[in-house]
């Protein structure tokens, strides 16, 4: 990310010595025509004796102002407008249905016609720019917001009394704003790229130098490509497009990329030895005091491993980084199934269910509020035979597959979670506190039934708890992690 912070600035550092220093003026036409690049005129000069450097420093300015003034009056429309419909639902009819007007017409249609009457002025084009990209995003933005307003945290917030102001203020903008940072950039490349689309055909306003305009006036004489002097009157703005429009994509896909290369990192030293294992983790979290140190642990086919310890000392983030889920620039050290990188890019595809489940703490977390049973296994590729026997090993009638999250008690969907992780046969399974929100019958039974479970299919069990009673009654090895170095 810094480095993208450095292109920018020294862009415009650049960009502002030459607007305030270059010697000549757009607007003069006091040189010969189709002078060749000197000294004098580092790009020469067009047909009617102006300065091109010239022109490419005014064109870029106005260029720049169509991208930020469009991205940012789309931008705010379509945050003030989503969060209006789907926090306070007020007129929410009218603006979904003109967002959906506005989607289905075609943007350059409607353009072409206002400028066909209004003459394509700058300032028209801006507005209708702004007004017409607004849409896409604002049901984007409505959609998160309306699902936001019925989190938890959202709900105390209520509970608590505070305003909406302060709860739209404090609480959504953390939510939103890769949305909007995304919906900036692409609605400004959206910008610079139709404006100077419609001044290369001549359809913009014929006063302002833009990109668009300079490459019509270049083309406009097919003698520039007979006297060399393209090369000076269109590869110079053709260049500017591509950059900034290419530059910002990568500012689109910079998180990806970043994402991938540290991802890889892990692959280079591989052990190739049996088990679920951890190998000198080093817990950091980015900083430089770290959780833990030097942790390696390893859990063979149908063993049970605990690990118990006081809240914060790192356990869920161990398993988590065993399991390939914590991302890398979090720790060091390496998770390693049976001599494969947890953390590779391609394991998961490979193994999650598969040849290692991770079960979490909070069944009715774990499940899709809005789907029934049965889609959760059908989305895993699971069989309606396989589910039925799944089920049934876990004492539960076929049925409840059709019921929704919501229409079953706790201790059925801990159940249904037990014979959904166990559903595949995995060779290892990550537990992580999954009887902590129990009452102790439910507790026992769960316990029992994974206990069952990794003896029959001969599966590797980490257990994650912090009751050391189940720890002791059900493993074969139990490690205990400590909370030394820590400050809270
Ligand atoms: N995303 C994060 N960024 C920074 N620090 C984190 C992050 N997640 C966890 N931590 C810190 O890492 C430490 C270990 O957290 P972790 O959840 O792994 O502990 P734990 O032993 O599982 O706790 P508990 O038993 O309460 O669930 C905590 O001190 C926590 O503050």
């Amino acid at each position: 990310m810094k480095h993208k912070k450095y292109i920018v600035g020294s862009f415009i550092l650049f960009y502002s010595v030459l607007y305030f220093s270059y010697p000549y003026a757009a607007s003069s036409y006091q040189f010969e025509s189709y002078l060749a690049p000197s000294r004098m005129h580092w790009l020469g000069t067009n047909s009617v004796g102006q300065d091109v450097v010239a022109l490419l420093i005014e064109g870029t300015k106005w260029s720049l102002i169509v991208g930020f003034v469009v991205a940012t009056a789309s931008t705010l429309l379509s945050v003030v407008l989503g969060v209006w419909s789907g926090y306070f639902r007020k007129w929410d009819s009218l603006w979904n249905g003109l967002a959906n007007v506005l989607l289905v017409l075609p943007n350059l249609l409607i353009i072409l016609l206002v400028i066909a009457f209004t003459g394509g002025q700058y300032t028209m084009l801006l507005v209708l720019m702004s007004v017409l990209s607004w849409p896409a995003y604002m049901r984007i933005i409505r959609a998160q917001v309306m699902s936001l307003k019925e989190r938890e945290f959202i709900q105390i917030s209520r509970q608590l009394g505070n305003s909406h102001l302060y709860i739209l203020t404090r609480h959504f903008p953390a939510h939103l704003k890769s949305l909007v940072q995304t919906k900036w950039i692409m609605t400004f490349r959206y910008a610079i790229l139709t404006e100077a689309g419609l001044a290369f055909l001549g359809l913009g306003d014929p006063v302002k130098v833009t990109w668009g305009k300079l490459l019509h006036d270049g083309f406009s004489n097919p003698t520039i490509f007979l006297n060399g002097s393209w090369t000076w009157l269109v590869l110079p703005p053709v260049l500017l497009l591509a950059i900034v429009t290419v530059y910002i994509s990568f500012i689109i896909e910079g998180k990806n990329v970043k994402r991938t290369k540290s991802s890889l990192r892990k692959e280079v030293h591989c052990t190739k030895e049996a088990g679920l294992r951890g190998e000198q983790i080093t817990l950091h979290y980015g900083v430089s005091k770290p959780i833990f140190e030097n942790v390696s642990l390893d859990v063979q086919r149908g063993e049970i491993v605990s690990i118990t310890g006081p809240s914060g000392s790192g356990k869920t983030s161990l398993a988590r980084a065993m399991y390939g889920i914590l991302p890398v620039a979090y720790y060091e050290g390496h998770g390693q199934m049976d001599g494969e990188w947890t953390s590779h890019p391609k394991f998961a595809s490979a193994h999650y269910f598969k040849t290692i489940a991770f079960m979490y703490q909070d069944a009715r977390a774990a499940f899709n509020p809005l789907l029934p049973l049965r889609q959760q296994f059908e989305e895993l590729g699971v069989t309606q035979d396989e589910m039925n026997e799944a089920l049934k090993e876990v004492q539960l009638y076929e049925t409840i597959a059709n019921r929704y999250p919501h229409e079953c008690s706790g201790g059925m969907l801990s159940r249904v979670l037990v014979a959904l992780t166990f559903v595949w046969r995995p060779h290892y399974v990550i537990c992580d506190e999954v009887t902590s929100a129990l009452d102790p019958i439910l507790k026992k039974e769960i316990i029992f039934l994974l206990q069952k479970k990794a003896k029959q299919l001969n599966c590797g069990v980490l257990m994650i708890t912090h009751d050391h009673d189940v720890a002791h009654a059900i493993s074969d090895r139990t490690l205990q992690m400590t909370k030394e170095n820590r400050d809270d």
